[in-house]
């Protein structure tokens, strides 16, 4: 099988989204610190751009997580793979996302992170998949909504691969 990929949003639609986001980041979070939360490896490059159009005071740290089920039920449980660094008590935290799909491992994220006491915590993907939710969680700021589509690209992998496109394509396999 020949993978080949469909362009979705080129690089200069994300560029794009992204600086809207961060404008809308800059006004509602005028006055204040933001501690930027990234979950490796996805939401890397949104990460970076991201931050880099934000021009209120950030700090940042970064985490690896991945839910798995418990046996009866797929949104079971949260492993850290890689915690985060500093404490967030206190802070105005915002997580990063590349992208929602079922649900289940942001909603455990944010319920784990708002126990250490954060005075804010919210979540800004850049892709979201609602048809796919098997979990509900509030997401306060989304990119782009997409159909239930495998993308990859700006990040997103398959078998790691892919990761480093800069723009954002569906994965279709065709026989060779
Ligand atoms: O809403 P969900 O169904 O829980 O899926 C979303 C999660 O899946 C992806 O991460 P992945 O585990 O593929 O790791 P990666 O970021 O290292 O590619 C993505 O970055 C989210 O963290
Ligand atoms: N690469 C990739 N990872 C995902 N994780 C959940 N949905 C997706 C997707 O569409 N693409």
């Amino acid at each position: 099988m020949k993978e080949v990929i469909h362009e979705m949003f080129s690089e200069e639609q994300v560029q794009n989204k992204i600086v809207e986001i961060a404008e809308k980041l800059n006004k509602e979070y005028a006055g204040q610190s933001l501690h930027l939360i990234c979950i490796l490896k996805g939401s890397i490059f949104f990460f970076t751009e991201l931050a880099k159009h934000l021009t209120i005071p950030v700090t940042m740290d970064f985490m690896v997580v991945s839910s798995y089920g418990n046996g009866t039920s797929s949104s079971g449980n949260l492993e850290i793979r890689k915690d985060l660094e500093e404490p967030i008590e206190g802070l105005h935290c915002l997580i990063v996302e590349d992208i929602i799909d079922s649900g289940n491992t942001l909603s455990l994220t944010r319920k784990m992170l708002q126990g250490r006491g954060p005075a804010s915590l919210k979540i800004c993907t850049l892709l979201d998949k609602p048809e796919r939710r098997e979990t509900q969680v509030e997401v306060e700021y989304t990119g782009f909504v997409i159909p239930d589509a495998f993308v990859v690209g700006y990040g997103l992998d398959y078998a790691q691969k892919y990761r480093n496109l800069p723009y954002i394509g569906v994965l279709e396999f065709v026989e060779e």
